[in-house]
């Protein structure tokens, strides 16, 4: 028998394309969970990839992996979304709205009547918004719904800033917030690199407020320009996704930029949006108010008035 710390840890991941493999494959890699039920149009392709999956088994740690239906939901702990329709080339995030919201609704609705009681966790672009229309769909309390937010686009900062600087990515403690795309912003304000200010830092090394403002729009275009060379990116959130899985699974109080439910924060509210909160077994924990500059103030508000404006013409 299972006591409470070692409870049986059950995911349904919704969409087995180039993020949802990288994601299961990730899983496997890093003791994720107990099973993984997958779910997908492409029922072939899914149990083709269950097939494929399972040969890491011996060499990683046991989980058990099927294909599935959405009433596998009653007793998971947790649905990941990662079905949708990828940004094509010269597409922005928001472009894909009304396309993905129709095929999220066709999958939480089920999901939410099988009995679900967990952890919605969405990555589906846009991801903010798909976010917020989840928690619209599901009825969850907000705290149970969370979307990946910013989180690929910090990893692509900090990715950024340790080139630039020359320290590693591990010595960089930098975000970016906002929505997960066209209006994020690097929150340079509060920033560390090696645990000093990067400001300071950045000027004894000779970094003009040009040199950053630049690495700020090329994180910001580098999905793009992913996309532009290879189709798809799917690496980064897909450990991302994984990362915060753990946290929920394993109720680790783990602190991540992702898609935050604002309840007042920055004057701000009724808006999933980039954001650090501490993630745990019961979703977010708590949103964290960053003690932002004024003009971060300025950029927050006006990325989220730009998502409110999208959801409400979605509806
Ligand atoms: N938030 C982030 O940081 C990132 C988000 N994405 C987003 O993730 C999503 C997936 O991207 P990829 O995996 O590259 O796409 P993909 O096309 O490789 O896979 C999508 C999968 O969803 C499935 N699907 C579509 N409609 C479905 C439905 N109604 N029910 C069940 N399954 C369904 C498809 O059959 C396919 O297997 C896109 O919206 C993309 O923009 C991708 C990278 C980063
Ligand atoms: C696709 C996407 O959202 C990204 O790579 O940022």
């Amino acid at each position: 028998m299972l006591n409470k710390a070692e409870k049986f840890k059950k995911v349904i991941l919704v969409g087995d394309g180039a993020v949802g493999s990288s994601y299961a494959f990730s899983m496997l890699q890093n003791n994720g969970a107990d099973e993984m039920v997958i779910v997908d149009l492409k029922e072939d392709h899914v149990r083709g990839d269950v097939l494929d999956l399972e040969d890491v088994l011996p060499m990683t740690s046991p989980m058990k992996l099927r294909y599935g239906s959405y009433q596998d939901a009653a007793d998971a702990d947790l649905v990941v979304i990662t079905a949708g329709v990828p940004r094509k080339p010269g597409e922005t995030r928001l472009d894909l709205v009304a396309k993905n919201a129709r095929i999220l609704e066709s999958i939480v609705k089920p999901i939410v009547k099988s009995g679900f009681h967990g952890v919605f966790l969405v990555s589906s672009n846009p991801v903010d918004i798909l976010t917020t229309i989840t928690q619209e769909i599901s009825g969850f309390p907000r705290e149970r719904v969370i979307g990946t937010g910013t989180s690929l686009d910090t990893s692509r900062l900090q990715v950024a800033l340790a080139h630039k600087f020359d320290v590693s990515t591990q010595n960089i403690d930098a975000m970016i917030l906002g929505e997960h795309g066209d209006s994020s912003f690097a929150a340079y304000d509060e920033a560390t690199v090696e645990g000093r200010p990067l400001r300071m830092v950045a000027m004894e090394k000779n970094i003009s407020d040009d040199d950053l403002a630049q690495i700020e729009v090329d994180v910001r275009r580098k999905g793009g320009q992913i996309i532009g060379l290879k189709g798809a990116t799917f690496y980064g959130v897909a450990i991302s996704l994984m990362r915060l899985s753990k946290a929920i699974l394993y109720n680790q109080n783990v602190v991540m930029p992702v898609s935050a439910p604002l309840t007042g924060q920055y004057g701000l509210k009724d808006i999933y949006i980039g954001n650090p909160a501490v993630i745990n077994a019961s979703g977010i924990a708590k949103v964290i108010e960053e003690p932002l500059s004024d003009n971060e103030i300025d950029k927050m508000k006006k990325s989220a008035k730009q998502m409110a404006e999208i959801v409400m013409a979605a509806k």
